[in-house]
């Protein structure tokens, strides 16, 4: 398939379409592996499609004689790994749907190559020592679906798909606006799929009722709103988030990036005062604030983290959950906690990348992360998601 990628700064010659047999290297970040081209190139190459240890035939789909890297699909496996299987979605491939990175590997070998990933990422942005225990120790766990396999597929309970000018529904290429028409979507669940998952404009907001440490809430969410995607996310999360904080009658406590409000809900029946939700959709503090209006020391502050932390709120907190979007929480939010100096922080992200950058912050205003979770899921696409405490240096 022809691919129109996103337009970017040419800088020399394209080398797009060109083949090379490459030995392929370690999982990187982002659902890809590294290679080495052979002389005289000896460029990195990012190859989708592959597994480490695999010799395959590499077709360059991003790269021009001025990038410093260059991106490619394994289009050929001449010595195959053991941990690849037969791909079960007949739109997974070289130049096929963006959605899934890992189709071609063993659902359990996956979670391997994102344990890979989250370390490195840990070591290498967060600056952690390789050897501790907290890197070597983390393993990324799978989430599975009641009633299901453990087969990595039907688990994704929203999907947005795109649409073809004939109406057909469609999913984009990777990094690129071509569209890739599909009858299924295998990782969708019931109700997720390409023939039911249209949300129409205007549609009434969706209530979920979450049992997670023995308690049960509801939690209306905008039908088009943020809701974590896995039907296991909402109680593995707020079991992670309540086992590493380990929130005390009467701290008080903070819940950025809120959304309706779904830990601030769990950490108040621990707390039993004070919890303050940060969130900047309007139509997300609309809801925050009805799911948390049985609580009497509730508040819901609508703006950004970053403006909310720095005019409002000047009072101590003893406890902060951070689940910030993929950019991750960035310095002037990061400082804006550490300044408050909780007791505990639990960071959730679904960014291992962002959550080592922000890590780092953290650890330069004496902030060490002490110990960290991983959960599949998002099985079939390199992404997963991470819960980590942040705890004030022992002196
Ligand atoms: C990953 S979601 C987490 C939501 C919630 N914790 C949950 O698990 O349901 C991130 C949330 O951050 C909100 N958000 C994005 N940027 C923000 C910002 N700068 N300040 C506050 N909230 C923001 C989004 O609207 C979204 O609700």
């Amino acid at each position: 398939m022809s691919r129109t990628n996103r337009p970017r700064r040419a800088r020399g010659r394209s080398r797009v379409g060109e083949r090379f047999e490459v030995e392929v290297g370690p999982v990187a970040h982002g659902g890809h592996c590294v290679a080495r081209l052979p002389e005289p190139e000896s460029r990195v190459v990012f190859v989708r499609h592959a597994l480490p240890g695999e010799r395959v035939l590499v077709e360059i789909t991003e790269g021009t004689e001025g990038d410093r890297f260059w991106r490619g699909d394994a289009v050929r496996v001449d010595e195959t790994s053991a941990d690849r299987v037969p791909v079960p979605c007949p739109v997974a491939g070289p130049g096929l749907c963006g959605g899934c990175d890992f189709q071609h590997v063993a659902v359990p070998a996956q979670r391997d190559l994102k344990t890979a990933v989250v370390r490195e990422q840990l070591v290498r942005l967060g600056r952690l020592p390789a050897e501790s225990a907290i890197v070597s120790g983390l393993h990324v766990k799978a989430v599975p679906v009641p009633g299901r396999a453990d087969d990595g597929l039907r688990w994704r309970t929203r999907q947005r798909y795109a649409a073809l000018p004939d109406g057909r529904p469609a999913m984009r290429a990777h990094r690129s606006h071509d569209l890739v028409p599909l009858e299924d979507c295998l990782i969708a669940a019931e109700g997720a799929r390409p023939a039911d998952a249209l949300v129409e404009e205007g549609a009434p907001p969706v209530v979920h009722t979450v049992t997670a440490a023995g308690q049960s809430h509801d939690f209306a969410v905008a039908a088009d709103g943020f809701w974590q995607v896995h039907p296991e996310a909402p109680r593995v999360l707020v079991e992670a988030v309540l086992e590493l904080l380990a929130p005390r009658p009467g701290e008080r406590a903070l819940d950025l990036y809120a959304g309706v409000g779904l830990f601030a809900r769990f950490v108040a029946d621990a707390t039993g005062t004070r919890v303050v939700a940060v969130e900047a959709d309007r139509t997300a503090c609309h809801h925050a604030r009805a799911n948390l209006a049985g609580l009497d020391a509730a508040a819901v502050e609508c703006g950004p983290t970053d403006r909310v932390l720095r005019t409002s709120l000047d009072e101590p907190f003893d406890l902060v959950v951070l689940d910030p979007p993929r950019e991750g929480a960035k310095r002037a939010v990061v400082e804006q906690v550490v300044d408050r100096r909780p007791r505990a922080v639990v960071y959730v992200a679904c960014d291992p990348a962002a959550l080592g950058r922000d890590v780092a912050i953290f650890a330069e205003h004496d902030y060490e992360l002490t110990a960290v979770r991983a959960f599949d899921l998002f099985p079939m696409t390199h992404h997963v998601e991470c819960v980590a405490l942040l705890e004030p240096r022992r002196r």
